[in-house]
């Protein structure tokens, strides 16, 4: 085969070219311009005709097939085909189809769609997209009158009405979408709004209150969409009184530093404690004490736990991390007047109803909850020293030995409350919206009360949408102005564009912290002898990871980045520990070139466990997402999405892997032209490709693409493994590769196919090929590099430098 051959059978082929044009066309920078260019000036969004089509039901629409479809059972294993010689081109007519080349016509010139910004179930940034016009600022709501309620007291707001400019863009749920910019958990409870005064107004006890229309206006019942506001059966407080319970709920904070001296009145402290004996315990067992300490010595020793504690954890955290470690404050133990230690007995009650099941240990915590809330009611600070070792604390406060301590709480007024929780605003972690709890009937189906349930991948591609015109237009401007000469940082500059286009803000923010996360999964395609090493080196390469062992922890190491370590689908099992996340889908995957690798439902599982760990791990403030693989035998998969997605010939989309001798390698393109034979896909189905070709680390790789997409936070990809991932994610939403960014490129051919596709630049080209995350771990500094010029070089008019002539 002659380098023009291989040219040919990879893409001279019309159809790939065509199906090329489904994703955003190329033109800037090399690579990258597929992502940036089009987009219109009006700043309305890149959605394309096409692109829009691809949501809905109309032709060409990769979800013209539900995506939960009733599952049928892979057809039988088929008699085994006889070897198929070797590759050439002249066989080209006895080629596999290549299924996604045929499936759609260049895009139409880009509309004026709206502008894409973070939107339902997105975790904006802090000091996030607010300056693109993404977000609109929160209405400024009116200080209130003496004796009125405070918006803020006022209960959870009503839902946002839906965002017309996006109002078209879920053509899968037929509810309409909460407002960008409203947080989903901000919108659900539809209370209605307060109609009276203040608490002084308090609604007459149930057993007195006069009938209906005799009640001051301000109490009367406010009509309500479902029931009236006093509840079915009369039994809910008035509204002024269900506000001061949401309220206290919202604003419960725990407090770390600002505590004031001023000492707890005594009857302030016994109606707080007073709350904490009221809560529901097991069996009413009641298992808890409160301990008052107000003695500066014992509070010292807590004080000192908690410091080495805290200090030895910092060490251990990778760097970004161990900064925000070393400076979670300690010190509130003696600034504030008193601490409490609720303690509890776990003999106590020990034969009472429901203690066989419950240990004590759940009702002290809702006595936790029970003081902080009336706390907050009183207008004292509550912070839970959580970083020590509860023996320890026990043994410091000289504890009788049958006691353990279940929370250690520093207790006293304070200058303030922070707005929000500290945690958050110091990017430790977010929140997670109310919508991503909440399922309905069975696990997965999610949705609101009164919406209509979805799955996970239906609301994140729903989520997903192109880079922001405004933010891309000021980067490239300030690219322009910075001490430089224009052009100077290459590639850079246009990942930097990209960046700032995808958080909706320019500068856009550092990607730090990162977390990788090692998708694991074995293979039925193993058993056609595709690799030289044995299957059970997945899963002993999972505990190297889980022990620190492996190249993917050192690189790591050195970037400050997080490993976590996702089992979807070894063979083996694996022990639990920490950093493992298990989400074993099934154990390894069908051989393929017997029928499909995966059922469609086992390929939605993979693919929704990759979305949810895309949210857990932005949820706990990582700015950053690498993907990482394992599964011995998976580049043989790979190869063959690469073929179906590209229309490459196996011949060139398959190499040798972790190294094959040549006889092993003849074979492994032979194996992928006979799955490829044993799975005629559908063009219009690349779930249904996945789940026939694909291994189960492709589709979580597939899915945790989507979810990074769909929070609108950069993804950088590793080798094939994720490239071919890539191509179903681009398949099934194209404007998820905004968010991706080509760590390397692997030595594995295919690699080079996916990423020429994809229009994506690898940012490192070492010929390297272990897969693991390692190649894109390298290229991190480089992504952190981008960003961080944009933010920090000055600009020629603030530096005083001269332009050139
Ligand atoms: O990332 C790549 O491009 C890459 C290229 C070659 C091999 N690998 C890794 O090697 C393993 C699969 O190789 P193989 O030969 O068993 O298919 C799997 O664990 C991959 O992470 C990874
Ligand atoms: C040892 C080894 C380490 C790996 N890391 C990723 N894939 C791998 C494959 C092998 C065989």
């Amino acid at each position: 085969m002659t380098n023009d051959d291989r040219e040919d059978a990879r893409r001279g082929d019309q159809e790939g070219a065509r199906w090329r044009g489904n994703r955003p066309a190329p033109g800037l920078g090399p690579g990258l311009g597929g992502l940036l260019d089009g987009l219109p000036e009006s700043g309305r969004g890149t959605r394309t005709g096409q692109e829009q089509e691809s949501r809905g039901a109309a032709p060409g629409n990769p979800f013209r097939r539900p995506l939960h479809e009733p599952e049928t059972p892979p057809e039988p294993p088929r008699p085994e085909p006889e070897a198929a010689p070797p590759a050439r081109p002249e066989q080209s007519e006895k080629q596999p189809p290549a299924p996604f080349a045929k499936t759609s016509a260049p895009p139409d010139p880009a509309p004026a769609a709206p502008v894409n910004e973070p939107r339902f179930n997105v975790i904006p940034f802090r000091g996030g997209p607010r300056d693109t016009g993404a977000q609109q600022p929160e209405p400024q709501q009116p200080e209130p009158q003496a004796g009125q309620t405070h918006p803020a007291q006022a209960g959870p707001r009503q839902p946002a009405p839906a965002d017309p400019a996006h109002a078209d863009e879920n053509p899968i749920t037929t509810e309409p979408k909460q407002s960008d910019n409203v947080h989903a958990h901000e919108a659900a409870a539809p209370l209605p709004e307060p109609q009276h005064t203040g608490p002084q107004q308090r609604a007459e006890p149930e057993e007195t209150q006069a009938p209906e229309e005799d009640r001051p206006r301000s109490v009367r019942a406010a009509p309500a969409p479902s029931g009236d506001a006093w509840g079915h059966g009369g039994h809910a407080f008035d509204d002024a009184e269900r506000a001061a319970v949401y309220r206290a709920i919202r604003e419960r904070r725990d407090v770390r530093a600002g505590f004031r001296p001023d000492p707890v009145p005594a009857d302030v402290l016994t109606r707080v404690l007073e709350a904490a004996h009221q809560a529901p315990s097991v069996g009413h067992t009641q298992p808890w004490d409160f301990l008052v300490v107000e003695d500066r010595e014992l509070r010292s020793r807590v004080r000192d736990l908690a410091r080495d504690e805290r200090d030895t954890r910092s060490r251990a955290r990778p760097g970004p991390r161990a900064h925000a470690f070393s400076g979670l404050k300690v010190e509130a133990v003696l600034e504030s007047p008193l601490n409490i230690a609720v303690t509890v007995d776990p003999s106590r009650g020990a034969h009472g109803a429901g203690r066989h099941s419950r240990p004590a240990s759940y009702s002290a915590a809702l006595a936790v909850e029970n003081l902080w809330l009336a706390a907050r009611a009183e207008g004292l600070g509550v912070g839970w020293v959580a970083v020590t070792d509860e023996r320890e604390v026990a043994g410091a406060l000289e504890l009788p030995s049958h006691l353990e301590v279940v929370a250690y709480l520093c207790v006293g007024y304070v200058e303030e409350f922070p707005t929000e929780p500290e945690l958050g605003l110091g990017g430790w972690a977010k929140g997670r919206p109310l919508s991503w709890a909440v399922h309905r009937d069975r696990y997965g189906r999610r949705g609101l009360p009164g919406h209509e349930p979805t799955t996970l991948l239906e609301e994140t591609i729903a989520a997903i949408g192109a880079l922001n015109a405004r933010a891309v237009e000021e980067a490239r401007d300030r690219q322009a102005r910075m001490t430089k000469p224009q052009g100077s940082l290459g590639l850079l500059e246009e990942v930097s564009v990209q960046l700032a286009g995808l958080a909706g803000e320019c500068p856009p923010p550092v990607p730090e912290p990162a977390a990788v996360a090692v998708f694991a999964g074995d293979h039925g395609v193993y058993a056609q002898g595709v690799t030289s090493w044995p299957q059970e080196v997945t899963a002993q390469m999972v505990q190297n990871f889980l022990d620190g062992g492996a190249v993917v922890n050192a690189f790591a190491e050195q970037v400050g980045a997080e490993v976590t370590v996702v089992d979807v689908g070894v063979v083996g099992d694996l022990p639990g520990a920490a950093g493992l996340l298990p989400r074993k889908v099934a154990r390894g995957t069908a051989d393929f070139t017997q029928g499909p690798a995966m059922t469609r439902d086992q390929a939605l599982q993979a693919l929704e466990g990759g979305v949810e760990v895309a949210r857990d791990l932005v949820s706990a403030g990582n700015r950053c997402l690498v993907t990482g693989d394992m599964g011995i035998g998976n580049t043989t998969p790979a190869a063959a999405l690469v073929c179906a997605f590209t229309g490459a010939d196996p011949s060139v989309a398959t190499g040798r892997g972790t190294g094959v001798d040549d006889a092993t390698y003849e074979n492994k393109v032979n194996v992928v032209r006979r799955a490829l034979e044993a799975n005629p896909v559908d063009p219009e189905d690349p779930i249904g490709t996945l789940a026939a070709l694909g291994g189960l680390e492709h589709a979580a790789l597939a899915g945790f693409i989507l979810g990074g997409a769909a929070l609108r936070v950069p993804v950088l990809l590793d080798g094939v493994i994720a490239g071919s991932a890539a191509l179903v994610a681009a398949a099934v939403s194209p404007e998820s590769m905004s968010a991706c960014f080509a760590g390397h490129r692997s030595a594995e051919p295919g690699h080079g196919v996916a990423l020429e596709h994809l229009g994506l630049t690898p940012l490192v080209d070492l010929s390297m090929r272990l897969g693991e995350g390692s190649g894109a771990l390298l290229a991190l500094p480089l992504l952190q590099g981008s960003a961080r010029a944009l933010r920090n070089v000055a600009t020629f008019d603030t530096a005083g430098v001269s332009t050139a002539r």
